[in-house]
């Protein structure tokens, strides 16, 4: 393992590159000698910045040339936000490990008011996600809904220069790059239900490279692992991209798992919400159980409408 150099596939975003840099850190103080080294690309969701993520469509937006690097050899691991990974990888690459878990919540950022259950009715919020957008709207369908893409930089700048009444961002983005002081208040569960895999970050590699695995192993998190596992089952089941509006949030309490699922309407007029637990080695079940439940509800109605 002596000279080892491993090459880390990642976007350019300041958040992209703090987290290739923390994983490259991590890898560095667990094997000191270690060299690491970051290949940086473009991907198509870098790209097209004009239109709403729901309008590009196309799963993998944000992580397609990262994994091609790695097939073709010119990178041995992508780093990724759990939530931009979609459920299925190409041919011979998987996930290898997940991160323990930085703040999953939404951050609702605001340089006029200090709370959601504040804004007037008709307020103008910036959101690209149409999961924010059906929670919002939900409680507030006067509310406009703008346009809100970019790196977490020009998000605020936007915010900064009067666009918007509040902004609704990752807090986990925020934190990360040393702007927390910029949340004016983390919205609950009930708010705004987080994304599955929000706030976690996941390596990708090559199946069968057997000496990365062994390198990997010590970022293990067993219980954001769990909790990732159950909101990744509840995706997969509901065919769910982060294009679409469905939020999955599973915690551990004690010995068992608490899950939360909704799948909304863009508009906010229809929300479906589950909810159940179960015991922490049955995560993949629990998540199908509220992807079962939300479905049954009338969900796939909604879903349906949207993938047409
Ligand atoms: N879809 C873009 C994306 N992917 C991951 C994060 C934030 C960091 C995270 O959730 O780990 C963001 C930005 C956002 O949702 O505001």
């Amino acid at each position: 393992m002596a000279n080892k150099t491993i090459r880390i596939a990642t976007r350019q975003s300041p958040l992209a590159l703090w987290q290739a840099e923390h994983v490259a850190a991590r890898l560095q103080q667990a094997f000191p000698g270690l060299k690491t080294e970051l290949v940086k690309m473009v991907t198509r969701g870098d790209k097209i910045l004009d239109a709403p993520l729901a309008k590009v469509g196309g799963k993998g937006l944000f992580v397609k040339e990262l994994e091609q690097g790695m097939l073709d050899g010119v990178a041995d691991i992508a780093v990724h936000s759990m939530k931009d990974v979609p459920v299925e990888f190409p041919e011979g690459l998987h996930l290898a490990v997940i991160l323990d878990r930085e703040d999953p919540t939404d951050a609702f950022v605001s340089n006029r008011y200090s709370s959601l259950a504040e804004l007037p009715s008709d307020a103008r919020i910036g959101t690209s996600s149409l999961r924010r957008q059906c929670q919002i709207k939900e409680k507030f369908p006067q509310a406009e809904i703008l346009s809100l893409r970019g790196n977490v930089n020009t998000r605020l700048a936007k915010l900064d220069a009067g666009e918007y009444d509040a902004i609704i961002l990752a807090s986990a983005g925020l934190k990360r790059l040393g702007m927390g002081a910029r949340i004016t208040a983390s919205l609950s569960p009930e708010e705004s239900l987080p994304a599955m895999g929000q706030g976690a970050i996941g390596i990708e590699c090559r199946i069968n490279d057997a000496e990365i695995h062994e390198y990997l192993k010590v970022l293990h998190d067993e219980t954001t692992t769990i909790r990732v596992r159950a909101e990744r089952a509840m995706n997969e089941r509901l065919n769910g991209g982060c294009q679409v509006p469905i939020a999955g949030f599973a915690e551990i309490h004690g010995d068992r798992l608490f899950m939360r699922g909704l799948v909304g309407s863009p508009d906010g007029s229809v929300l479906y919400r589950a909810k159940a637990d179960s015991s922490l080695d049955q995560a993949e079940q629990l998540g199908q159980a509220i992807a079962d439940d939300l479905l049954a509800q009338g969900a796939d109605k909604v879903l349906r409408e949207l993938y047409q």
